[in-house]
């Protein structure tokens, strides 16, 4: 991409909405482009595993009986280890809850491209950014997406416009930490871990938690363009909600499959910092966004992490305990996130660095 297209980086929202798109600018061919082969959009998608995608009943976990609450961490380790991706209910984050920061984020996207400038950012460590793409410094094909980023645990950043967007996203932000960390503490001892294990091991109370929402408008061809290219998430847990099913994938034994969230769910993903903790036995799961040519979607990932400063390590109790050796070099979380933004999403290829052997 030449460097004047970098300096003039159109969200794709105004690209839609300026003229009558029949086809995509070149610049967003995923599929023909060489360097992407044929994983990112192939579309082979295996219907009839949708049902078998496992659904964590949260009730269980935080006022089940003693024997619920264990099936329920039994479910969880199995959701992890078979599948890396599950879905959440019973949650008690309020349906209209999720409607109004799904709602606020759509009136985020809908300011002028003015009032957004405001928070692009310069630097991708910036506490607050938004833009286009995901990293189109260094990409050589944009995604078919739009974004706003915000680092908002240990400290809350968040855009002071629209309105209440603020304060309808702390109580969210607060509300979904909750039960990330609820979440966390059953796949601790799932582990055969403490409760607590992850939580103090990763000094998750500073925790970095980055709110992400994600704006994918229709595209006129959608079988060339992808949202987000195959991709593990940083961090231990991202908890995601949409404004509509469709576009997510997930990789599950070398085919994609489109997940079909029940009602008023979270859909979860185990990312790379719980695969290091777990010494592999909880493997990141690999994502893509597909996009579709008749309407917007929106969808919102809190990512939970580790403290900054955190060296994360395979769990030593894991080591003896299995009688293995660690898969995994130690790296700082924040030169891992610095490390993953700084680049262009590729698979697996930030753990990949810090893979032994
Ligand atoms: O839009 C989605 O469904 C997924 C977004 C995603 O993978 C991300 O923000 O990391
Ligand atoms: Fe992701």
């Amino acid at each position: 991409m030449n460097v004047l297209m970098r300096n003039k980086m159109t969200w794709v929202k105004s690209l839609v909405e300026s003229t009558i798109l029949t086809s995509i600018p070149s610049c967003y061919a995923y599929s023909t482009h060489p360097s992407h082969g044929g994983d990112a959009t192939s579309t082979e998608v295996v219907d009839k595993d949708q049902r078998l995608i496992p659904t964590i009943d949260f009730s269980l976990l935080i006022s089940g009986s003693p024997q619920q609450r264990s099936l329920c961490v039994q479910q969880l380790g199995d959701a992890c280890r078979d599948w890396g991706f599950f879905y959440v209910t019973n949650h008690g984050v309020p349906q209209k809850v999720i409607q109004g920061i799904l709602q606020a984020c759509l009136s985020f996207f809908n300011m002028s491209e003015e009032d957004k400038k405001e928070f692009e950012g310069t630097h991708v460590m910036d506490p607050i950014r938004c833009g286009t793409s995901f990293n189109s410094s260094v990409e050589n094909v944009l995604c078919w997406r739009d974004f706003l980023k915000v680092s908002v645990h240990p400290e809350f950043h968040f855009p002071h416009k629209p309105a209440s967007f603020s304060d309808i996203s702390l109580d969210y932000c607060k509300r979904v930490r909750g039960v990330a960390l609820e979440l966390i503490g059953g796949i601790s001892e799932s582990l055969g871990l403490e409760k607590d294990y992850i939580k103090k091991a990763l000094e998750m109370e500073s925790g970095l938690n980055s709110f992400i929402a994600n704006f994918y408008p229709p595209c006129p061809q959608p079988k060339l363009a992808i949202g987000l290219p195959p991709h593990s998430d940083r961090g231990v847990l991202t908890l995601l909600v949409e404004n509509q099913g469709g576009g997510l994938e997930i990789k599950h034994n070398g085919r994609w499959i489109q997940p079909c969230a029940p009602p008023n769910s979270f859909l979860v993903n185990v990312a790379d910092h719980l695969e290091i903790l777990s010494n592999g036995k909880y493997k990141s799961v690999v994502h893509r966004v597909a996009v579709n040519n008749k309407t917007t979607r929106i969808s919102l990932a809190i990512s939970h992490g580790p403290s900054a400063k955190n060296v994360i390590v395979p769990a030593q109790e894991l080591l003896l305990k299995n009688n293995q050796l660690a898969a995994y070099w130690g790296m700082k979380y924040e030169e891992y996130f610095m490390l993953q933004q700084s680049n262009q999403l590729n698979g697996k290829s930030c753990l990949d660095r810090i893979r032994i052997g």
